[in-house]
């Protein structure tokens, strides 16, 4: 009785430990093995009609020592088809919840493993049961014939129900993960699509962007879209997908920048049940659930070399192989990819591949960062003052003050539109009834003795050059109030020549004057 408490406790246990399944079961095989002989663990489940079994736990205690040499891999969650005899066996009303089988050729449901398990070992098979009807047995087995005894069989189906409801739990932790992909396929579908005529700047900035993503959309040819972080890289993605004739089908966006090293093949490809610890099941990657429609790599830039040459092998071969898996699958997904890198440059150093860079780069589509386009900025300020008016149920909208977009078109954006939207979104939540001014913009960006504030903040990502530049080169112009020549000029200070200054400043597109700006638009206002 004593021998009996004391191996309920400790197995169940370890049977409740969090971690993953095969360290559980393994921890759990070390515990029985000290009250039973126990050189290994199955798990089996049974379809309802009884045709076959499905093995989802195949662990030996000792890996160098297995079970008749071991289980197959590629047995792990296969299905296997069971002759009518064993059918019959397994529907008998005599068969008990728990037998010994000393000799695996005499049990008609070892007999049909037999082909992979071979003769010589010993096992107690228990079926699993849920509201009374029996889904699954677990197996403890030992090497050699003869090893189990009654009293082995009694202590061993002490452990019904725990384990009935271990594996139960586990099943259902499954079945809740299957739902959630198909969940996500769906929200993916239903994600809203974009089409060119919503793009803010489309007769404007965005034009010769907007005239490209018209061109392309009906074909199916990769292309990459290059940008600044938050420029709306994504938005013209989706609006190439919404034009093209997958439309219908799923969009997929993955951002290979978010998603931890260690999982980027996994999540792009999918995974074989028992492909790596923790993968208890098979599941779809993104590239398998972009099938007739579109995947958008965002940050392609951020991919490791080796998931490069796994992605070239992709595209080269529309084929996917799951990780821990040997069998090729067709996949049919336009890609889109995107980056604010400069793949060439990552190319010429040997960060990205050059092959992979050729396959992607098919048709490039450059989104220029905001400060390049601040024709744009006064409709984006109107569509996102409107929009999350709306979100944050302010109605009617607030007005802008007469020197707003003033202040908007003088800020340099190096959170392009993001930033702006953010930008509104928090006057808004901070919103005092007022008109709004947004003056604060550029001494949020000096102050605090942060002369560089503004890109301080976003220091953990590095920025372009240009960024750069162009935020020290307009912190200058404030501090000589637009003033470019001279003694207290902006190109003094910066030492280069003013002339230089002024072509950088043209290409960088800051305004010359300060008064420029402020007389060019508070005739909008
Ligand atoms: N031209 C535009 N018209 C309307 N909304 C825009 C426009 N450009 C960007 N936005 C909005 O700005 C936000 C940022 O855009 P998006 O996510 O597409 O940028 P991104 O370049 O993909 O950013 P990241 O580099 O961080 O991935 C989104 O909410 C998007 O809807």
């Amino acid at each position: 009785m004593v021998k009996a408490d004391a191996f309920y406790r400790e197995t169940t246990q370890a049977l409740g430990e969090d971690g993953e399944l095969e360290a559980v079961i393994h921890h759990c095989l070390l515990v029985l093995a000290k009250y039973v002989p126990a050189d290994g663990l199955a798990i089996q489940l049974l379809e309802p009609s009884l045709k076959s079994i499905r093995t989802i736990v195949w662990q030996p205690r000792d890996e160098e020592n297995p079970i008749s040499g071991g289980f197959p891999e590629e047995m792990k969650e296969a299905i296997l088809l069971m002759p009518p005899k064993t059918r019959d066996f397994l529907r008998s009303q005599t068969l008990p919840d728990i037998r010994i089988i000393n000799r695996p050729e005499q049990d008609p449901i070892s007999e049909t493993l037999l082909a992979f398990t071979g003769r010589n070992y010993s096992s107690i098979s228990m079926f699993l049961k849920r509201e009374g009807k029996r889904f699954g047995s677990v197996t403890v087995a030992a090497h050699g014939r003869d090893r189990y005894t009654q009293e082995d069989l009694e202590l061993f189906s002490l452990l019904k129900t725990p384990f009935s409801m271990a594996v139960g739990a586990l099943l259902l932790t499954q079945e809740v993960s299957k739902l959630k992909s198909i969940l996500d396929d769906r929200l993916e579908l239903q994600k809203k699509r974009i089409t060119p005529n919503e793009i803010i700047g489309r007769n404007q900035g965005l034009r010769d962007v907007v005239k490209m993503i018209n061109l392309i959309a009906p074909q199916n040819t990769p292309v990459l879209i290059n940008g600044e972080t938050g420029v709306g890289k994504e938005l013209i993605a989706n609006a190439i997908h919404s034009m093209s004739p997958r439309k219908d089908g799923p969009l997929i966006i993955v951002n290979c920048g978010a998603i931890p090293q260690t999982l980027v093949e996994s999540e792009l490809f999918g995974h074989e049940a028992g492909a790596f610890t923790g993968a208890a099941e098979r599941r779809k990657g993104r590239f398998e659930r972009a099938h007739h429609g579109t995947i958008f790599l965002d940050e392609i830039g951020e991919l490791k070399p080796d998931i490069q040459v796994k992605l070239l092998r992709v595209l080269q071969s529309q084929e996917i192989e799951r990780v821990g898996g040997s069998k090729s699958i067709k996949v049919n997904a336009r890609i889109i990819a995107a980056t604010h890198r400069n793949l060439a440059r990552m190319v010429s150093e040997g960060a990205f591949r050059e092959d992979l860079y050729y396959r992607i780069n098919v048709f490039p589509i450059v989104v220029p960062p905001l400060r390049t386009r601040t024709n744009d900025i006064p409709a984006l300020t109107d569509h996102f003052i409107r929009k999350k008016s709306r979100d944050l149920k302010i109605y009617p909208a607030p007005k802008l003050d007469n020197k707003a977009i003033y202040h908007l078109m003088n800020y340099h954006w190096p959170g392009n539109v993001r930033e702006l939207e953010n930008i509104i979104e928090r006057a808004l939540i901070l919103w005092d009834g007022g008109a709004l001014s947004f003056k604060n913009l550029n001494i949020a960006k000096t102050e605090g003795g942060a002369k560089f504030g503004a890109y301080k903040e976003k220091s953990k990502t590095p920025l372009p050059l240009e960024t750069v530049v162009a935020d020290h080169i307009e912190n200058v112009l404030a501090l000589t109030k637009g003033r470019i020549n001279g003694p207290n000029g902006a190109a003094k200070i910066l030492d280069v020549n003013p002339s230089t200054l002024r072509t950088k400043m043209k290409k960088l597109g800051i305004p010359f004057k300060l008064k420029e700006v402020k007389d060019k638009y508070q005739s909008n206002l």
